[in-house]
């Protein structure tokens, strides 16, 4: 896969294609991130744009975690104290997870957020723009509970961010995406250069394969998921044999395998008994959506390999996990 096609690769766009293509041609030196509130459990809504992180640092991309204290702070999360706890424990995670040690520059937000060039910076973005454009830029980040001053701070000091972290893609779900068209159109107002942005789909939920799979709406998986409760969840998956159900609705059991296992792993390897036609190995996600889709592997089947494989990834984490909480 050459640069480009790794930097695109399960992602739903590039804001502007152009100025991706132009960045792919020379990747090396260039830096891209992530900023994630401070949670104790990764679960795979963090875990698809870390895979993406996953593609840029194959393709050269220098990689920046920003563990974003302040923002889980103004997002009602709770003490800063205890954010900055959580954080450590995210971080350790994401090592765990695969993101390579050494190639992979985490930061605090706290770190530079709260220095004076900054926060003038900040107040400038403040003067710049309307309430009505932060609030709309906030409106699939912030959970439902009535918004405060601090939702509105948050997408501008996410914008600034892409300058003070000296970012040069910038990395998110599509719930980021309004955040990332502010901060394109309001950084030059401060001086600063436009630079673009990268957004990863949002799966649908696990059961009904509609709406957003996240850890406060509907079911997802996480690091701290064992073997058994992850089987559970899967074997419960809606899975339609037909590729392209209509309407919203998507097969969340072929959307895992697309977003989280076949980025991960070379092969995937369907055990089935002898009498059933034996093992069944694909190389690629498509050739597996097929065999579904005919009828040749069997939903349960798949779901069983599902497990296992999710099983894998997040087992390192896990035990990351386990160890923390045993107080080491
Ligand atoms: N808005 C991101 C967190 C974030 C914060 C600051 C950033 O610079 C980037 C991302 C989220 O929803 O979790």
């Amino acid at each position: 896969m050459n640069t480009h096609e790794l930097m695109t690769r399960n992602a739903e766009e590039v804001v502007t294609a152009a100025e991706g293509e132009a960045l792919a041609e020379d990747p090396d030196g260039k830096r891209a991130y992530v900023g994630y509130e401070p949670s104790g459990v990764l679960h795979l809504g963090h875990l698809l744009t870390a895979n993406k992180l996953i593609d840029l640092q194959e393709a050269g991309f220098d990689i920046v975690v920003l563990l974003a204290d302040v923002h889980a702070y103004l997002n009602g999360k709770g003490t800063f104290e205890e954010i900055r706890e959580t954080a450590k424990q995210m971080r350790a995670q994401f090592l765990a997870y695969g993101l390579d040690e050494t190639d992979t520059e985490f930061v605090y937000g706290s770190s530079y957020q709260l220095e004076d060039d900054y926060v003038l910076d900040l107040h400038t973005l403040e003067v710049e723009t309307t309430l009505n454009r932060a609030q709309r830029a906030m409106a699939e980040i912030q959970s439902d509970e009535t918004p405060t001053v601090s939702h509105v701070v948050y997408p501008l000091m996410q914008a600034l961010d892409i300058e003070y972290l000296d970012i040069d893609l910038a990395v998110g779900g599509l719930d980021q995406r309004k955040v990332h068209m502010l901060a394109r159109d309001e950084l030059p107002s401060l001086g600063y250069d436009v630079r673009p942005a990268l957004h990863t789909p949002i799966l649908g939920d696990l059961s009904t394969g509609e709406g957003k799979m996240s850890s406060s709406e509907g079911v997802t998986i996480s690091m701290e998921d064992d073997r058994e409760a992850i089987e559970e969840k899967v074997n419960d998956a809606y899975c339609p044999p037909e590729r392209d159900p209509e309407g919203d609705t998507v097969n969340p059991v072929l959307e895992l395998f697309q977003y989280h296992v076949f980025p991960r792993f070379d092969r995937v390897v369907v055990d089935r008994p002898a009498e059933y036609g034996g093992d069944l190995e694909y190389e690629d996600f498509e050739a597996l959506a097929d065999d579904l889709e005919s009828g040749e592997l069997h939903p349960a089947d798949a779901k069983t390999a599902l497990a296992e494989y999710l099983d894998r990834l997040i087992e390192p984490g896990r035990e990351r996990l386990a160890t923390f909480r045993s107080g080491e």
